[in-house]
């Protein structure tokens, strides 16, 4: 991905952050109530005004407005705070009995009264991130047509596609009606920043769920405005209904979707290209985060569009995540980068993300050679290590990770009737420092096997990226007590602290590309970049790292909490924008002012300066 000669980190210009130079988060100093907030000018009245989720204050609503707006008759007399609201809400969620009852209450509350939704979330970010996002997501995803209510988002169905454009259009005229986009002053009123779109061949580690898929983009899209700020009247999530290769959707009769295999070759490139030019012409300003597609669309798509401002997450969000981690793990393990052996199990979208992504750290930051960092990973797939004769049955984006075969020859196998070489006899033979699993495959990485790893290393490297819960490689507490408590581990899915033999607890990082993505986001939104390069990518990684509590004490998690993403997020977007400046690539002359300094904040506040926040505007009628 990095094209030599292209980005401009320069080499001597990189420095990871070393241990005395961990960045503390710090608390925003701009609050909300300072942001000169625009009012909300609108001609809804009554219960039009209640029935639209982008302005309902329900009790909320003041006595003037109540008034102004004919409102009075239809609610309750008292007004209550946006916090006593909050907490009512809490307390009929708490009230759900199930994980995927509370992800449903949320929805249904989203749909009511946005402020109040973000509000709600965002008082207890740590304790509802894991219902709103992965996991809670996946179940809300296989679920979809049962629990259907009422639809958030956007659905471009292929039945439909000559009518694309207008149905984007009546989506913005929608937002542009029932919404103020502009919160306060410094920002545009044409709509729509951020499209978070998928096409659901790939949700998480479930494969392919049609129309439910909706609700991965939307639950990606809540985690920009929670994670970084991002107005969520700017954002539009879609599903690209292309059909399912889902035989069990076909059979289940409250399936919504559209009942047909998938679309492949060139109806669906056809499809998603006229998807990409209505979304460049109806929203010129926008970046286009695409998720959970299938792999060889995944890989085609992002070289196909890297002249545009889109990025992929599985595959560079993921990357960028597990790279911060990993440098962050190699601080505390000693040694550097370019000593790792890596070996990454499922080879998809994510697993090659991240050998992509940590090959470009090795060339940038250790001035490796394309081919000398390639030579770092053995990657190893349902098939097994992936070696050259394997031929035309590799993918694009495996090539260059096959081993030569004749390494392999001598290897001893653990089955050798089978020509495939498998995740242990890699282990054994590679003795590699660096176990990361993005392969769906529960369990797989099992006793033997992390034994046998932490038998030739001190520090073992574990990182099972896997999502949901159920789908991670190996239970933190298990890679722990196998290890003695040695193994360095971060997970994708949210894990419990795990208490050591020393009895000391282990925070275990969760190795989320949420973490970074929305940060990424903002960070492009805000310069207004041309593209998402990967040096800003790279930006993003450094960042990020050098947020690591590990870097300051060893014994700490490996990231930062994700319930803290909103000011890690403030770092890492500073990073990505000034990297979009000084390649070139920025387009929005404010913030170049900024990064300049030629504005009135420096950078960091400017950021959090043009962050939403869950706070009531006040409402102005309009004729
Ligand atoms: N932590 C994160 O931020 C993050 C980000 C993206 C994806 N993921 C997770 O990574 C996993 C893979 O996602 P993806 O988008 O790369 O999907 P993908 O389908 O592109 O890749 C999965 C790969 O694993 C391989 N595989 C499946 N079963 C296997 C087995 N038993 N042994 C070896 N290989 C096997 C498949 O052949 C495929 O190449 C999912 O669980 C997803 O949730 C995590
Ligand atoms: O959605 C997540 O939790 C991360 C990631 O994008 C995934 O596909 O698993
Ligand atoms: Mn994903």
């Amino acid at each position: 991905m990095i094209r030599p000669g292209k980005s401009r980190i320069a080499r001597a210009s990189v420095r990871w952050s070393s241990s005395n130079q961990k960045r503390q988060l710090t608390s925003p100093i701009i609050k909300a109530e300072d942001k000169n907030l625009i009012p909300i000018r609108t001609n809804l009245k009554g219960s039009q005004l209640l029935n639209t989720p982008r302005l309902n204050k329900g009790a909320g609503f003041t006595r003037e407005e109540r008034a102004v707006f004919g409102i009075e008759g239809f609610l309750p007399y008292d007004v209550h705070s946006l916090e006593k609201q909050a907490m009512r809400a809490y307390s009929q969620l708490l009230k759900q009995p199930s994980v995927i009852l509370k992800h449903a209450f949320l929805a249904s509350l989203r749909d009511q009264n946005q402020v109040l939704f973000y509000r709600l979330m965002q008082d207890h970010l740590k304790d509802l991130l894991g219902i709103l996002y992965t996991p809670g997501a996946a179940e809300a995803v296989a679920q979809y047509s049962s629990l259907f209510r009422r639809p958030i988002g956007c659905f471009i169905s292929f039945p439909n596609s000559d009518g694309m454009r207008a149905q984007l259009e009546s989506h913005l005229n929608d937002i542009n009606r029932t919404a103020d986009v502009a919160y306060h002053e410094h920002e545009s009123t044409d709509a729509i920043d951020l499209v978070v779109v998928t096409d659901s061949e790939a949700i998480l580690g479930i494969g392919d769920q049609g129309v439910g898929g909706i609700t991965i983009s939307t639950s990606k899209a809540a985690l920009y405005t929670l994670g970084a700020g991002i107005n969520p009247n700017r954002i539009l999530p879609v599903v690209l209904d292309v059909g399912t290769d889902n035989h069990a959707l076909f059979s289940d009769p409250l399936y919504m979707g559209w009942k047909r295999t998938r679309l492949r070759g060139r109806n669906y490139d056809d499809f998603i290209e006229r998807f990409i030019q209505n979304c460049r012409d109806l929203f010129p300003k926008a970046i286009i985060h695409f998720e959970d597609f299938g792999m060889a669309n995944a890989h085609r798509l992002m070289e196909k569009y890297k002249d545009i401002p889109m990025f992929n997450d599985d595959i560079q969000g993921t990357g960028a995540v597990a790279l911060s981690a990993l440098v962050a793990a190699i601080r505390v393990s000693g040694g550097s980068l370019k000593d790792q052996r890596i070996v990454i199990y499922g080879a998809g979208s994510a697993g090659m993300g991240i050998a992509d992504q940590i090959r470009d750290g090795l060339m940038i930051l250790e001035g490796l050679t394309k081919e000398e960092a390639q030579s770092r990973f053995w990657c190893v797939d349902r098939n097994g290590l992936l070696v050259e004769s394997m031929g035309n049955a590799l993918r694009h984006a495996q090539m260059g990770y096959a081993r030569r075969d004749e390494e392999v020859r001598d290897w001893e196998r653990a089955n050798p009737e089978q020509d495939a070489v498998r995740l242990i006899d890699t282990i054994k033979a590679v003795k590699p420092t660096v176990l990361i699993g993005t392969s769906t495959h529960t369990r797989a990485f099992d006793e033997e096997i992390v034994k046998e790893m932490a038998s030739h290393v001190e520090r073992p490297i574990i990182f099972p990226m896997s999502n949901p819960t159920a789908l991670c490689e190996v239970d933190p507490e298990d890679a722990m007590a196998w290890t003695d408590g040695r193994a360095l581990v971060a997970t994708g899915s949210p894990f419990n602290p795990v208490t050591l033999p020393s009895g000391k607890q282990y925070t275990v990082a969760q190795t989320n590309n949420a973490l970074i993505y929305p940060a990424l986001g903002l960070g492009a939104i805000l310069a207004r970049s041309r593209t998402i390069s990967p040096s800003m990518l790279m930006a993003g990684v450094h960042a990020l790292a050098s947020l690591s509590p590990a870097l300051s004490n060893p014994e700490a998690s490996l990231l930062p909490d994700l319930a803290d993403v909103r000011e890690v997020s403030v770092t890492v977007a500073a990073a990505v924008v000034r990297q979009a400046v000084s390649d070139g690539n920025a387009q929005d002359e404010a913030t170049i002012k900024v990064v300049n300094g030629e504005g009135e904040l420096g950078l960091e506040d400017y950021i959090r300066s043009r962050m939403w926040d869950a706070v009531y505007r006040p409402l102005e009628l309009v004729d």
